[in-house]
Formats: structure tokens, C-alpha cells, sequence
């Protein structure tokens, strides 16, 4: 019980209520994104679940309703795994609101095979930061327009492993599942930081989390992993205690100062070096405007 409380720890205590707030969280059909998700229309936000699958943000959207008696509660489909489908999205929401308050980056695919995206990302690159970092760029000027905004980047702590390939980035030279998504997490931890330094003094402020080990979906591609979370599913955070770093850096007051930060277990956590490294933060942004299409500036 003791290891398990260690492992489990961090709750966001924070009652600060969210009435004529405008929220947006990827990957809201499950897990980790599922409940913080909820825990927000909880709070009298009104959410859009970002989904690839429509018909699972439905119900999940219905359950939320009937949970929170929120009904702001909307679906829109989002599938970070093709630049149309991520403009789409973008181009309805700036149309259909006036606010953006709070961005939660929190979609994410783990270990899958070798696959590349819609655009010819590799999938695990693609989806986790590329998709989001075009998302975060075309929702940028309503996040400044909405300020005092959040932008909340879910990383993890495998970011310690991962490393940033420029020569490789698409994994085609060589390519292993487990580290192509530790990439992904350290480019969400650099983008989080080079997001940070260029939005000073806007009123949007953003964070990075690691949400601790969580039983969810994400272990699908893995029957290693599947078997592990099974074994040890005593000792890990189920998907509402998952959801407390996210809310707590999408709502806390005060947190303002903490920009660019890292967050575990609802604290300031530390990053590998390679997370900490400016001049390949900088060369991952200009990088993935490059392949985005963006202009660099
Ligand atoms: N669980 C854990 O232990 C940890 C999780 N994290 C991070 O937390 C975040 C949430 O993960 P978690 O809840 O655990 O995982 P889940 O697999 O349960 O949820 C992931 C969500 O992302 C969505 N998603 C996947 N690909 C796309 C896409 N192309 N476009 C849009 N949405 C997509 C999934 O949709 P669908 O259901 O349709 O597949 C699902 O809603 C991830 O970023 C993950 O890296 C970090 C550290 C540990
Ligand atoms: C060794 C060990 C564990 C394994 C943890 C692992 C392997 C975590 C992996 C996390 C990942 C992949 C995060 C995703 O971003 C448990 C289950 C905590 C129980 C205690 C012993």
C-alpha cells in the first residue's frame, strides 16, 4: 500500500470554477483525456472532446452530460494523423467560438509499428507533436486574443530516453517503437519550452506533464506492456488520478510564473538535459514549421 501511494500521488486540489471558460482536449474519448476531460465540464467549462472517432466522443460526451449535468459539452472529430483533418478542425472552431481558454495537447499514440501519417510523418512523431504543434499554432491567435490562456502538452517521463534525430526524425533510416515514442515525448517537453519563450508576456502560459504510469489504452500496440500494466495494475494510477497534473496545470492559480515548466504528481519536475538543450528546441520548432508548412520566423 505503501509503494502504490508513492506511485499514485498527486491530487489537484485547486476549486476554482470554470463557468463562461471555452476548453479543448485531444484524444478525450479515453484514458487520461477521458477524465480530464469530465473533470473540467465538472467545473462548468464548456469542452470540446477532440476525437478521431466521432461516434466514441458521443458517448463519452453523453456520459459526461448526464455525470455533470454539464451539458456544454461538444464533439468535434480532430485526427491528429492527417494535417486536413487537424485545419478542419481548426478553421470550424475559430469560426464557431469566440474564446479559447484552455488547450489540452493530450491525444498520444505509444509503441505502434512502423507507420507514417496522412502527410508521410512517422506515426508516433506525427501524431504526438506534429499534429499538435500545428494545432497549437492555427488555435495560437484566439489563445492570445482569450488571455489569461493555458496551453497544457502531455509528455512523459520516457522523454528521458528519447532523443531528437534531425537526420532521422521520420525513423527511415533506423527505427524502434519504444524510443520513437520517447522522441515524441522529449519534442513535446522542447516544444512545450520553445512555445514558453516565444509566448512571454502574452497572458498564455504553457506546461508540460507527465501524468505518471496510467492504466489505459495506450499500452495497445504492446503485449509486453498490456502484460506488465495487468500484473502490476495494483500499483498505477488509474485514468482519474492520471487526469490531476493536467487539471491541476489547466486550472491552478498562480501558476503563471511556472511557464515552460515541467509537471508530475501536481509538482515541478525535473527534465532530462537533452529537454533543457535551447538550440535544438529552436531547431525542432523551425524543423517542424519546415515540414508543417509554416512560416518559420
Ligand atoms: N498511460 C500512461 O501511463 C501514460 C500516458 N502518457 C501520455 O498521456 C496521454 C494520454 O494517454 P492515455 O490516456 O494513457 O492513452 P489512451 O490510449 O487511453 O488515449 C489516447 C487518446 O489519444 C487518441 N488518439 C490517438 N491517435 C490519435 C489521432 N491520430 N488523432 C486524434 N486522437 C488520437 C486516442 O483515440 P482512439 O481511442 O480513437 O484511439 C485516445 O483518445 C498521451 O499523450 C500519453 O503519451 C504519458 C505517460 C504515461
Ligand atoms: C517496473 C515497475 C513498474 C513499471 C513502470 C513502467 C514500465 C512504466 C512505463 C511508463 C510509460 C511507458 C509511460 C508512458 O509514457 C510499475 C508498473 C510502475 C510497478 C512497479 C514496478
Amino acid at each position: 500500500p505503501q509503494i502504490r501511494r508513492m506511485l499514485t500521488t498527486g491530487v489537484c486540489t485547486s476549486t476554482v470554477q470554470l463557468p463562461g471558460k471555452v476548453a479543448i482536449v485531444t484524444g478525450a474519448n479515453t484514458g487520461i483525456g477521458k477524465e480530464t476531460a469530465k473533470e473540467l465540464a465538472q467545473r462548468g467549462a464548456r469542452v470540446y472532446l477532440a476525437c478521431r472517432d466521432v461516434q466514441k466522443g458521443e458517448l463519452v460526451a453523453k456520459e459526461i452530460k448526464g455525470l455533470t449535468g454539464n451539458q456544454q459539452v461538444l464533439v468535434r472529430k480532430l485526427d491528429l494523423a492527417d494535417t486536413k483533418s487537424i485545419r478542419a478542425f481548426a478553421k470550424d472552431f475559430l469560426a464557431e467560438e469566440k474564446h479559447l481558454h484552455i488547450l489540452i495537447n493530450n491525444a498520444g499514440v505509444m509503441m505502434c509499428p512502423y507507420s507514417k501519417t496522412a502527410d508521410g510523418f512517422e506515426m508516433h512523431i506525427g501524431v504526438n507533436h506534429l499534429g499538435h504543434f500545428l494545432l497549437t499554432h492555427l488555435l495560437l491567435e484566439k489563445l492570445q486574443e482569450s488571455a489569461p490562456s493555458r496551453v497544457v502538452n502531455l509528455s512523459s517521463l520516457a522523454h528521458y530516453l528519447g532523443r531528437i534525430h534531425f537526420h532521422n526524425l521520420q525513423g527511415e533510416k533506423f527505427y524502434s517503437a519504444g524510443l520513437a515514442y520517447c522522441h515524441s515525448k522529449l519534442a513535446n517537453i522542447l516544444f512545450t519550452r520553445e512555445l514558453h519563450r516565444r509566448l512571454k508576456g502574452s497572458g498564455v502560459t504553457v506546461y508540460s506533464v507527465h501524468p505518471g504510469t496510467v492504466k489505459s489504452e495506450l499500452i495497445r500496440h504492446s503485449t509486453v506492456m498490456s502484460l506488465m500494466w495487468w500484473l502490476f495494475s495494483f500499483f498505477i494510477k488509474t485514468p482519474q488520478q492520471g487526469a490531476q497534473t493536467s487539471l491541476y496545470c489547466a486550472v491552478t492559480e498562480g501558476l503563471e510564473s511556472l511557464s515552460g515548466k515541467h509537471f508530475s504528481d501536481c509538482q515541478v519536475a525535473w527534465v532530462s538535459s537533452q529537454a533543457r538543450n535551447e538550440t535544438v528546441a529552436r531547431r525542432l520548432w523551425d524543423v517542424s514549421c519546415d515540414l508543417l508548412g509554416l512560416p518559420v520566423d
